[in-house]
């Protein structure tokens, strides 16, 4: 199997992977080819029911993982579909935790299904998921007008490139 390899990060805004976001979760992913995966402690300001980090930052977590699988992994622009997550173990505040992601299933040339899961330090499966995503050529996702064309082109030519 190839080595992990670290990915460029493409946004600085983002929530989750945006290491210029004040409140997010600075996510890093490596890649190895096959999957995707990133490591991460979540900060006490994401907290849900006392210690608990908040399932809806679980969701980003896993919808953040497959959507770099995605990309990486296909080679594609996308955007997220449908997907769903089963809460397995509370994960705290301030416990490091481990996200990895693949390509389940290659549904037709414009859809990929997706699959994450959460592991704390024991290996223990914490959260899982899986999703459905859109895959877009530049053309396509340039003609959604959703994503700047000149931010596009410019992840373009880095975004397939280890940091
Ligand atoms: C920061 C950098 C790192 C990136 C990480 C980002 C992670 C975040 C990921 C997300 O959370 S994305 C945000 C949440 N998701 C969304 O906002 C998606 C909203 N939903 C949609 O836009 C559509 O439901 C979706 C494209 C996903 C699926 O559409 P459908 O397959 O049901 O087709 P639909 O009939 O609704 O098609 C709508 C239009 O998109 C077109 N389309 C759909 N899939 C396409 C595709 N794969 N390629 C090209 N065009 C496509 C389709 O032809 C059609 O074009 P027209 O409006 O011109 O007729």
């Amino acid at each position: 199997m190839a080595e992990w390899r670290a990915l460029k990060n493409i946004d600085p805004h983002c929530f989750a992977c945006g290491q210029g976001n004040s409140h997010g979760l600075h996510m890093r992913f490596f890649s190895n080819g096959e999957r995707v995966k990133s490591r991460l402690v979540i900060p006490d300001h994401l907290r849900g029911w006392h210690t608990l980090v908040h399932g809806g930052v679980l969701a980003t977590i896993l919808d953040e993982a497959m959507s770099w699988a995605a990309i990486h992994l296909t080679g594609h622009f996308i955007l997220t579909q449908e997907m769903t997550v089963r809460f397995k173990k509370p994960v705290h505040i301030g416990e490091e935790i481990r996200v990895q992601s693949f390509v389940n299933e290659r549904v037709s040339p414009k859809k990929a299904g997706l699959k994450a899961e959460i592991c704390n330090m024991s290996g223990d499966v914490c959260a899982e998921s899986s999703g459905l995503f859109a895959l877009f050529t530049t053309e396509d996702f340039i003609r959604k007008d959703l994503v700047p064309a000149h931010m596009l082109e410019a992840m373009n030519e880095s975004m397939w490139r280890s940091a």
